[in-house]
């Protein structure tokens, strides 16, 4: 018996109506239940349909009607002009609402009605998806209006909320997981496993309605983008280093995240949010086909843009994305580098094996060229973290994030924010501190000021007090002129170390503050980096030690 598109709205309204997650659960899991029995076919379509979708995530199809469309369709169905109504909904606030509102008088409506069947509902939605061209927006008014007057009132408020993509019934997708497990008897973790890898919950329920076999058999497939697995905030290298055990850690470049997926002799890019971007940036595909044999396979980077071979900021690539002309001129106007970081498929799925050995593998089957590298990484365990720290110490001063630390031994787990992957970067937060001293340097920076002592202005006593010896973050160029600057302002010598008339302000940035014994101020920043001179800074504005106090709470929130 095929679904009536009323069940589902019934099921719609009793969900919404509890707060309780388990309740909603509950309701879901009963109504798979029955539809098992009456209409096993509508699985597919409730399972997108509950979600408040009419493609699976992985598709590229969007629904395409705007809220002035439906207005528009409202008002054809309803004779009141498109204002009254768009008034109407400043005033509700919810067009679901509205159209019900809008059905429920409308006078034209016919007393003899063939129910909507779900069916219909979802075929008639995406096949608006299907119309291009100068008549299209026509052709989904009638569909749509179409589905107004065949539905009842409520119905008709589900539709438009299917078509904005806003159920309002309060479900996540960890609802619909655990409802899937419940109503078809299956391991909450094997329904979470195969929704994770395929990005298909309906899929997985079709299957979970036949055998957990078959849900275990679903995977990853090349073509079909899947959620990246996300990174949380490293309290400090050594620790996570000595949680985690063995570790890789990489440069983490301020860039985009991509998704590389290749089959069938086609290359496409997916963003972080599943877009697919290959046509904006079709060189990435040029270099990727020739960094890559000819095989399916599924790898990750990070797209950076660079001038002169050195990154800039992350904003140069957004404009790249979203970009739709002037595609050729962009490409030499900011040019784009990748860094591979991991392989989830070579021709099979990999994403569950071991981190280190999907490495190794992306390590073996990849060429770099000039535009495709692997990201700089070492591999480290508690007793070798320093490295880590050097790495972060390098990527700053490259120019890059900071690092990640991820768990050799750990599966990729899409769409998971855990801990197996961490990242580390400085406290966005900068301090302006003023120069007090400054050591020369050693070798071919002997003749230069290799180090110089910060401080902040403590109010209390009203005086400078020490903070740090900050060394990085200054090119050759840097060095000089400030040397020259500061060796006119050398107050007392002793031997390699000079004091300095407080006056030259220099921005630092850090990845944290510590305690420290060795400075005036009783704390210190650990890899302070210097990002700039701050001659536009008068010396009553140099940060004081409140100011780092306050930094110290803020990053501790976070
Ligand atoms: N070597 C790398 N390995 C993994 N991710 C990397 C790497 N280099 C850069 N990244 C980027 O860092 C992000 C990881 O941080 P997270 O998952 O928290 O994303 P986010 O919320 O955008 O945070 P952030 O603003 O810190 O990037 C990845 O999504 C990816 O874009």
């Amino acid at each position: 018996m095929t679904l009536q598109y009323q069940k589902l709205v019934e099921v719609y309204e009793k969900i919404g109506s509890t707060a309780s997650r388990l309740q909603k659960q509950d309701i879901i899991a009963e109504f798979l239940s029955e539809i098992q029995q009456t209409d096993p076919e509508a699985t597919y379509d409730v399972t997108l349909l509950l979600q408040g979708k009419i493609f699976p995530p992985w598709s590229e199809k969007e629904i395409g009607i705007s809220t002035q469309l439906i207005i528009k369709a409202l008002s054809k169905l309803s004779g009141t002009n498109t204002k009254k109504l768009e008034d109407k909904l400043a005033q509700i606030g919810d067009l679901g609402e509205l159209t019900e509102d809008v059905v429920a008088n409308n006078k034209q409506q016919t007393f003899f009605q063939i129910p909507l069947s779900v069916r219909k509902v979802i075929t008639t939605l995406q096949r608006t998806e299907e119309f291009t061209g100068s008549k299209s927006q026509n052709k989904k008014l009638n569909q749509i209006i179409e589905l107004y007057t065949s539905a009842s009132s409520l119905e008709a408020k589900y539709i438009t909320r299917t078509i904005t993509e806003r159920l309002r019934i309060g479900v996540g997708e960890g609802t619909l997981v655990d409802a899937i497990a419940q109503a078809y008897n299956i391991n909450k973790e094997v329904i979470d496993r195969a929704y994770m890898l395929s990005n298909d919950l309906g899929e997985v329920a079709r299957r979970a309605m036949q055998s957990e076999e078959l849900v275990k058999e679903l995977t990853i497939t090349p073509g079909k983008p899947i959620k990246p697995m996300l990174a949380q905030l490293s309290p400090g290298i050594k620790d996570s280093i000595e949680e985690l055990g063995n570790v890789i850690a990489e440069t983490k470049y301020d860039g985009i995240r991509i998704q590389i997926h290749h089959t069938n002799n086609e290359t496409k890019l997916f963003t972080r949010r599943l877009e697919n971007v290959t046509e904006a940036l079709p060189e990435i595909v040029e270099y990727i086909d020739i960094a890559m044999p000819d095989v399916d396979y599924i790898i990750e980077g990070e797209i950076i843009a660079t001038r002169d071979g050195k990154p800039i900021s992350f904003q140069h690539i957004l404009q790249r994305v979203k970009r739709k002309h002037d595609i050729d001129k962009m490409r030499n106007k900011v040019p784009l580098k990748l860094f591979t970081f991991d392989i989830l498929y070579y021709e099979k799925p990999i994403a569950e094996l071991p981190l280190i050995e999907r490495r190794e593998l992306l390590e073996e089957v990849i060429t770099t060229t000039d535009h495709v590298n692997l990201s700089t990484m070492c591999v480290v365990n508690p007793e070798t973290y320093q490295e880590a720290e050097k790495l972060f110490e390098w990527s700053i001063e490259t120019n890059h994030e900071g690092i990640m630390l991820k768990n050799a031994d750990s599966p990729y787990s899409p769409g998971k924010r855990g801990k197996n992957m961490l990242k580390y970067k400085p406290v966005r937060e900068t301090l302006d501190c003023v120069i007090t001293g400054a050591t020369y340097g050693k070798g071919k920076r002997a003749k230069f000021f290799g180090s110089y002592q910060l401080s902040l202005y403590d109010p209390e006593t009203q005086t400078y007090k020490t903070l740090v010896h900050a060394a990085t973050g200054m090119d050759d160029e840097m060095l000089e002129s400030l040397t020259k600057r500061m060796e006119k302002l050398v107050i007392q010598q002793d031997e390699l170390n000079v004091k300095i008339k407080p006056e030259v302000i220099l921005e630092v940035a850090f990845s944290e503050i510590v305690e420290s014994s060795e400075y005036e101020t009783g704390y210190s920043l650990r890899f302070p980096a210097i990002k700039s001179v701050r001659d536009d800074l008068r010396l009553d504005e140099v940060d004081t030690t409140d100011k780092l106090k306050q930094i110290m709470q803020i990053a501790t929130k976070e």
